[in-house]
């Protein structure tokens, strides 16, 4: 099979590349550079997305990898939209190449300077082989330091969240969201109720145990790991959401938040690598 990128438009209008390579098919849409299928060779798909998604523009894809940046979470200002601005505007694709089996695409967020009244730049590359790769990139150009939190909100697909066990935490000390700090002492987290869990400082490889398969995920210059499933009640309150989507999913989320902020000094770059890929 040759590579076949074509830009395709979604139902309500955004915009997203539909990539075909002889390793991988993948859904990259513009808005948020939010990529929400990768599916490696006749294998299932890696990345979850919820079938009550309305794709509206300026409303974020709820499923997928989107981007949480420059912060996370709410902002201490309530008008300025939850876990930042890059998950809601449009990227602009810079260049793709296809080198030794891997596809490389990499997108920037314009009008960071207006955005933020800060000159912060932010670029993305994906790295599609038979596992996935993504670089996230801050850049300082400004002669002050510019604090940033991130994350690379993953969501995964579970058979049955009551089953799934997620390793690579024993020990980590965690922040569960307004409470804390605990840790894990069992080699396993299980999820059997609302989980909104900061991972601070945490071992860069986790993976997601399922009935018949299992995830791995790695990160480099992640400091932090976010682990989330809203279960019951708060899954009433999130949009392009269902009552039973809480069931098949699971986020893992590489980041940078809280005590793990990134301090940028003028001209400084700061690179976060995430790698996904089935055992
Ligand atoms: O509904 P949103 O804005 O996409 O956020 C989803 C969740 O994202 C998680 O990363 C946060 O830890 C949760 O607190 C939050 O509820």
């Amino acid at each position: 099979m040759q590579n076949n990128i074509t830009i395709k438009t979604h139902k309500n209008g955004l915009k997203y590349l539909d990539i075909k390579t002889p390793q991988c098919k993948a859904m990259i849409f513009l808005q948020g550079a939010q990529i929400t299928s990768f599916i490696p060779n006749d294998r299932p798909d890696l990345l979850w997305v919820s079938e009550e998604n309305t794709y509206q523009p300026g409303t974020s894809i709820r499923g997928g990898i989107p981007i949480c940046w420059p912060w996370f979470g709410p902002h201490q200002d309530s008008k300025k939209p939850q876990h930042g601005y890059a998950r809601n505007q449009l990227w602009e694709l810079n260049s793709i190449s296809y080198d030794a089996d891997t596809l490389c695409i990499t997108m920037y967020l314009p009008n960071t300077k207006e955005l933020l009244n800060q000159d912060l730049n932010l670029e993305i590359v994906f790295k599609l082989s038979t596992e996935l790769q993504i670089e996230l990139i801050n850049r300082n150009n400004s002669d002050e330091t510019i604090q940033v939190t991130q994350a690379l909100h993953s969501y995964f697909p579970v058979s049955d969240i009551k089953k799934v066990k997620v390793n690579g935490l024993k020990g980590a000390e965690y922040f569960e969201f307004g409470k804390g700090p605990t840790s894990d002492h069992e080699d396993c987290v299980q999820i059997n109720n609302e989980t909104d869990r900061s991972y601070q400082k945490v071992d860069e490889q986790q993976a997601i145990l399922d009935e018949s398969r299992e995830i791995i995920i790695s990160r480099i210059n992640s400091k932090s790991v976010v682990l989330w499933n809203p279960w019951i009640e708060k899954s009433k309150s999130l949009s392009n959401f269902s009552s039973i989507d809480y069931k098949k999913m699971i986020c893992l989320e590489a980041a940078n938040i809280l005590d793990d902020k990134i301090l940028l000094e003028p001209n400084q770059t700061h690179k976060l690598i995430l790698m996904i890929k089935e055992k």
